[in-house]
């Protein structure tokens, strides 16, 4: 990738051998695109790494809502989603299932702290999440008759997938370095094969259920049943949904290319937050003696509604999501110079849009960390977020007026999944901070806060934690 251009006030093009990428660093610019012009800002890059390999090489009949352009499709497809799990009416049907993975998990910390007091000296954070986070979101989608085996399949085989995208970012761009990386290239394109091998026989299974109206326990119904009953307009056009006619079923390619896309942005972006935000309490004790105080105030199970009502967990995973978004960059399409202008590479420095145009990645971290919006910004202080506090007010995704931070993106493509997944988030640490005190390792060992930005923004060095199961109270 060549520095193709670098301006002082946060905004840069490179070029990556096909298209100018212009860096939007500054929350202004920003807003002014995603918000003042959001018709011009509502689609991502065609070509750009990963959204065309996810959704496989005949692009127009398997998208994900990810890469569908903007239109009926989108819409169809994003009710879809809504309908499923993600509205906020919904979140607290997710109980059941979400109280079940928060017991396994700390059944088994319990287990292996060995009674009151007991303690692992260290454990690799990550791993016992994605154990429990996983199962949770695979049961979402196929439904709760899904097998252990199927579970783990899917896991291992998405975590290698995201693996190789972070192997595959250097050949990505350019039709060149593919030719030159082509065996990597070639292996990498083989997971679509593999995915499809995998899901498709549990897709069909589905299909032919004679119980598929069967709902998950609290009521929902899995994202894969909504999935197999949507009508999509045949040629993406708005008058097709507005006369009613030329609908079709999604083909067995987007289907694929939807389970695999909720199955990859969930537990990743969940599991990535919970960590971030675990290592920010080890380090400072003081905030999850504060969480625990709102824990421990609740008798009985931690259901949506009484997470709900933490507003001190509320700002500790802001806090979190501010300084380390698990997802680095929200891409936009830049279709021509008028559009480059206004994420501020005017005429004369940037006469590069070619015909088949450039791509915005607005860099989502350094958004989050403005020294003008934010005081002491590389800080976690999660009181800013509370009353009173310059965090006052912002919301997973923000409004038309101001930008301070923008985790889960921002305008039309601005992510659908936050409430879920900060619901996730807000009640695996309090289970887990209700349960146990967490501690850096007792083996040694600094909390390593250096990021690494790959498919997810993780920590470099895996959280490693001691572990202390604390003495039942009562
Ligand atoms: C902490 C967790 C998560 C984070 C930080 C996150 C972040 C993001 C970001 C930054 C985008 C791009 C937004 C843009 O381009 O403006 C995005 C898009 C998206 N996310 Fe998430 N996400 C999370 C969890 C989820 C979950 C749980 C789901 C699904 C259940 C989900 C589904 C999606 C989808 C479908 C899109 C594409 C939306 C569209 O183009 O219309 N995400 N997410």
């Amino acid at each position: 990738v060549a520095v193709f251009r670098r301006r002082a006030w946060a905004s840069a093009a490179v070029h990556d051998g096909q298209q100018p990428i212009i860096e939007i660093r500054d929350r202004n610019i920003a807003r002014r695109a995603l918000m003042d012009h959001a018709d011009a800002f509502c689609n991502r890059p065609l070509n750009i790494f990963p959204v065309a390999l996810v959704s496989g090489r005949r692009r127009r009949h398997s998208d994900n809502l990810t890469s569908v352009p903007y239109g009926p499709r989108w819409r169809a497809l994003r009710c879809t989603l809504n309908a499923a799990v993600l509205h906020p009416s919904r979140l607290g049907h997710m109980d059941p299932l979400r109280l079940e993975a928060m017991d396994a998990l700390v059944a088994d910390l319990r287990v292996r702290c060995g009674g009151d007091g007991g303690v692992v000296r260290e454990i690799v954070v990550r791993d016992i999440l994605n154990a429990a986070v996983f199962p949770l979101v695979a049961r979402t989608c196929f439904g709760s008759g899904v097998d252990d085996a199927h579970v783990r399949a899917m896991r291992d085989l998405l975590r290698a997938f995201v693996l190789s995208v972070d192997g595959a970012k250097d050949f990505a761009g350019s039709k060149m370095a593919k030719l030159l990386h082509w065996r990597r290239w070639r292996r990498f394109l083989a997971f679509r094969g593999k995915q499809a091998e995998l899901f498709l026989p549990l897709i069909n299974a589905r299909r032919n259920a004679a119980n598929r109206q069967l709902t998950l326990s609290g009521g929902l119904t899995p994202y894969l049943d909504l999935l197999l009953d949507v009508r999509v307009p045949v040629d993406d056009k708005d008058d097709d949904i507005a006369s009613g006619k030329a609908l079709r079923p999604l083909t067995d390619d987007e289907l694929v290319s939807l389970v695999s896309e909720f199955l990859g942005a969930g537990p990743g972006t969940v599991v990535s937050s919970m960590e971030w935000t675990l290592a920010h309490l080890v380090l400072q004790p003081e905030v999850q003696d504060n969480i625990r105080r709102e824990v421990d105030a609740v008798e009985g199970a931690l259901s949506e509604a009484h997470v709900r009502q933490m507003p001190y967990m509320r700002a500790v995973v802001l806090e979190s999501l501010r300084l380390h978004p698990p997802i680095p960059f929200a891409l936009r399409d830049v279709p021509d110079q008028a559009g480059a202008e206004v994420v501020g590479c005017p005429a004369a420095t940037v006469t590069v849009v070619p015909t088949e145009g450039a791509r915005a990645h607005f860099n989502l971290g350094e958004i989050g960390r403005d020294k003008n919006a934010w005081t002491d910004p590389d800080a976690f202080r999660p009181e800013r977020f509370l009353v009173g506090g310059e965090g006052e007010g912002v919301g997973l995704v923000p409004g038309p007026k101001e930008i301070k931070m923008m985790p889960f993106g921002a305008g039309r493509r601005a992510c659908p999944g936050g409430g879920l997944a900060t619901m996730h988030v807000k009640s695996f640490v309090a289970a887990l901070v209700r349960e146990f005190e967490w501690a850096p390792p007792s083996g040694g060992g600094a909390i390593d806060l250096t990021e690494l930005d790959g498919f997810f923004k993780v920590m470099k060095t895996p959280l490693r934690a001691a572990v202390t199961l604390r003495r039942q109270r009562g």
